[in-house]
């Protein structure tokens, strides 16, 4: 599908010499617009999963990637596998990538988000063992479930982008 080293909209890797120390993971913020009921901004809802493991955190999908993969094919990847969305389910949103550092039981963590919009607001979500539920939540609903500050930062500038692209409509 995407060939090893791939990029999207002008997103390159740059990794440190010491990168293969820190855990990394790539996912993808999904959004559905609703039709026809709240008018936008509100209309805008995020996906976020809950893990059936641990402190039964919310996040959007996303998981670790594999030795060589690509990380834009880690976060297809994990998207399809604990969501059951594809490609063929949403559009990537230009010039958005998102990065958080954290540390996961002391080790230092990195994770990449892409934003993606659900081409129909109806599609199903189908998750895996890993998660034990899922919901769709506007910008406020979405910043309590996800609880950790830069994770709820990461949500509000994709509300910004969100937004200022609307606004040149
Ligand atoms: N039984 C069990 N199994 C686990 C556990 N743990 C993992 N497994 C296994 O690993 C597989 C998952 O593999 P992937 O899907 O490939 O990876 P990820 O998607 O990366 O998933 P993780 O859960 O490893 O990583 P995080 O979501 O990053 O959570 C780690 C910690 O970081 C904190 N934290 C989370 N998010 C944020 C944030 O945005 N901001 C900040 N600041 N902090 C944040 C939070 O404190 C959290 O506790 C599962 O199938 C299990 O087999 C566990 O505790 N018990």
């Amino acid at each position: 599908m995407l060939s090893k080293g791939a990029s999207i909209h002008g997103y390159h890797k740059k990794r440190p010499i010491l990168w293969k120390m820190t855990l990394r993971a790539c996912g993808f913020i999904v959004f559905r617009r609703l039709l026809n009921r709240v008018p936008p901004p509100d209309n805008i809802e995020y996906l976020l999963l809950q893990t059936s493991y641990g402190e039964h955190h919310w996040t959007p999908p996303k998981g670790h990637v594999d030795p060589g993969e690509d990380d834009l094919t880690t976060a297809l990847r994990e998207t399809k596998e604990e969501a059951g969305l594809g490609v063929e389910h949403f559009r990537v949103i230009d010039d958005f990538v998102h990065k958080l550092h954290y540390k996961v039981r002391g080790k230092p963590k990195e994770v990449l988000y892409w934003l993606a919009e659900l081409r129909d607001p109806g599609t199903a979500v189908t998750l895996s063992e890993e998660h034990q539920d899922y919901r769709w939540a506007r910008l406020e609903d979405a910043c309590t479930l996800a609880q950790y500050k830069d994770l709820q930062d990461t949500l509000r500038a994709a509300q910004r982008h969100l937004e200022a692209l609307q606004d040149k409509q």
